[in-house]
């Protein structure tokens, strides 16, 4: 069975520093692309680019098709019900912007409650943050426990009869650690409100159904799952996405307009407003035939083994803190951690000269560090095309730290 896929990741393959092989741990920031996808993108531009959905000749019409593909393509991977309820965007963040500006502002009451969970990334918070300042809302937040999980019985105490929408990370991109969807969809339903999910940090690693989720939205990024950046998924119920305003207006949204007023085209074209990004398209649908290629169990097995590994190593090295306590198969292989006396961003200073690449700072989770009660952490996020060696590498040169920084090794 094949171990080792980093050959299938042209910069990965090529990228040394000093005589050094790239150690890339900053997968949850964004992940490197297989040829697979290149190749798909570079055909593209070779044989097909048009603007679909404008033009009545075949060059136009085959860009309208793969666009269209790709689309499919995204339904059947999570497993919508139709590819009318898969939006394109940016990403992830243009997603939850658009459930939050076009959902949430359209059925948020005065006294109502939003409820989201302090491990957020910004994109999940700030938009709860603009909607419950406007409607007058209240905004609520699920705390994690000391060791970085969200209590049972704090979720059911904090969703009630006011809780009309509950939006949550899947995996927090600085902890790791997998939430439990059910029990809050469960009492979400309970009191009939309305699930958000996102699931930036989980598709990459897991396979994801909307329907058994029984989530009523979901977003998540192409560059984080191997494909273009610039290419995102909004996926929505239609009795939702059906009464929902768009965000940006303009071309190939609309069906009808006069001097004063315009009606929109049905269907996810509604919130695709001007020229789409094609090519991000055509390289989701070719990052998703990768993955499945691939399949996630065989992904599963290979992070979840690297990301106990990197724990039990992690676990051996003095002066070390790693925040969330769980294990490797109830986590993404993402890992924070900070070593004593050592500023986050010195580590991974200190580590790129071992041309090691990890990221240090607030990872767009400023409520999640003060909760945490830190200001920053280093964060080490692995994923499949990662080895043993990698994380050998990672642990001997965050070794040095300490030494290389004059402070006491004991
Ligand atoms: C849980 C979660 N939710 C939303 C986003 C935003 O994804 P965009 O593709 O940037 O729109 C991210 C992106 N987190 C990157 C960049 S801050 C990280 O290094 O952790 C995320 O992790």
């Amino acid at each position: 069975m094949r171990t080792n896929y980093k050959d299938d990741f042209p910069l990965l393959k090529n990228s040394t520093a000093g005589g050094k092989p790239l150690v890339y741990l900053d997968n949850a920031a964004t992940t490197q692309k297989p040829a697979q996808v290149i190749e798909a993108v570079k055909e593209y531009y070779e044989q097909y680019n048009a603007n679909p959905h404008r033009g009545a000749y075949p060059l136009s019409e085959k860009a309208t098709e793969v666009y269209e593909a790709a689309r499919e393509k995204a339904a059947e991977f999570i497993g919508a019900d139709s590819p009318e309820e898969i939006v394109f965007t940016k990403g992830t963040t243009e997603s939850l912007n658009l459930v939050a500006s076009s959902y949430g502002l359209d059925n948020i009451r005065e006294g109502d409650e939003i409820l989201i969970s302090i491990e957020e990334h910004h994109s999940n918070l700030i938009p709860w943050q603009a909607v419950a300042k406007t409607r007058n809302a209240r905004l609520r937040y699920l705390y994690t426990d000391e060791n970085g999980k969200l209590p049972l019985e704090e979720i059911s105490a904090k969703i009630n009869a006011r809780t009309k929408i509950v939006a949550v990370t899947q995996v927090s991109n600085v902890l790791g650690i997998v939430n439990p969807l059910g029990e809050i969809v469960r009492r979400a339903r309970e009191v009939g409100a309305v699930v958000v999910l996102d699931a930036a940090q989980s598709i990459p690693h897991m396979p994801v159904d909307v329907r058994a989720l029984d989530v009523d939205f979901l977003a998540f990024s192409g560059h984080k799952l191997y494909a273009p950046t610039g290419i995102g998924v909004l996926y929505g119920k239609k009795e939702h996405l059906r009464k929902m305003q768009p965000l940006l207006f303009g071309g190939g949204m609309v069906d009808d307009v006069s001097e004063q007023d315009a009606t929109f085209a049905e269907g996810p074209s509604k919130f695709e407003g001007g020229t789409q990004n094609v090519e991000g398209a055509v390289g989701l649908h070719a990052a998703i035939d990768y993955l499945e290629g691939i399949g996630y169990e065989r992904i599963g097995q290979i992070e979840s083994e690297l990301t106990q590994y990197a724990l039990t190593r992690f676990h051996s090295i003095p002066h070390v803190t790693v925040y969330g306590k769980e294990s490797g198969n109830n986590r993404a292989g993402i890992i924070s951690f900070n070593i004593d006396g050592a500023h986050p961003h010195d580590v991974s200073t200190i580590l790129s000269a071992d041309n090691v690449a990890i990221r240090s700072g607030h990872h767009c989770a400023h409520p999640l560090m003060r909760h945490m009660g830190v200001n920053a952490t280093c964060r080490v996020s692995l994923c499949f095309y990662n080895t043993r060696d990698d994380i050998d590498i990672l642990i001997e040169s965050i070794c040095k730290v300490r030494e290389v920084l004059g402070l006491e090794l004991k």
